[in-house]
């Protein structure tokens, strides 16, 4: 089927031991489903998933900087010596300037990393394909933890999104985000043309998270 990616956030419920417990559950539905599911935890809980997990882990942030003097930074290529798959890069909720996006995405391509853009509207989405990123994940920020879901409550701007993309730049692979929760709203997100979600509060808040992701995947 399609991708998942679920970002842990600064959540309480995603961090430290509920971090790693949601790890594993992440690990146990993905071998029962076709899906690929990755996480992004926060920095301080991923040596001890990845050393317990095997599942996919990106960062959440990084810096576009080079190693030196820097206090309270990720470079990309820290990200590379821990075993991280890859990055969220330019979240609504972590923003860069563009021509950091574009030192991120020049970096990772080089490093081997996985890009994933977060893009606001239908433009910004545009401008983020030119760059050449694996991929954009397009987010209303409005809708971000809402509990609606983009993909039926603005269908049109994925579908633009998607469209956008495939005339910047073929390559560049589509993720939509923002109150997905259920397996309608990632069904829904394929069909619209994307290659599937990037999804946070649905799952990581839920008051089950192995039956919400379960659900999500469609084993419920
Ligand atoms: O920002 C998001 C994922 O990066 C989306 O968050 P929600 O799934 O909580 O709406």
């Amino acid at each position: 089927m399609g991708i998942i990616v679920i970002n842990f956030k600064a959540y309480k419920e995603g961090s430290g031991k509920k971090a790693l417990e949601l790890a594993k559950i992440v690990e146990e539905i993905s071998s029962k489903v076709d899906d690929y599911i990755a996480i992004a935890p926060n920095f301080l809980d991923m040596s001890e998933i990845m050393k317990a997990v095997d599942v996919d882990v990106y960062a959440q942030h990084v810096d576009a900087i080079e190693y030196g003097s820097h206090t309270g930074r990720i470079v990309p290529e820290m990200l590379k010596d821990i075993g991280l798959k890859g990055s969220l890069i330019n979240h609504s909720e972590r923003r860069l300037k563009l021509a950091d996006i574009d030192f991120v995405i020049e970096k990772f391509r080089n490093l081997g990393l996985t890009s994933i853009v977060c893009t606001n509207n239908v433009a910004t989405t545009a401008a983020a394909a030119a760059l050449g990123p694996d991929f954009v994940a397009i987010e209303p920020p409005e809708l971000i933890g809402s509990g609606i879901p983009v993909s039926k409550a603005d269908p049109e701007i994925v579908r633009n999104s998607v469209e956008a993309v495939k005339k910047v730049n073929s390559n560049v692979k589509v993720l939509c985000g923002a109150g997905i929760s259920k397996h309608e709203d990632y069904v829904t997100a394929l069909d619209l043309g994307t290659e599937g979600v990037l999804l946070a509060s649905g799952i990581v808040k839920a008051k089950d998270p192995r039956f919400a992701l379960e659900e999500l995947v469609g084993l419920k």
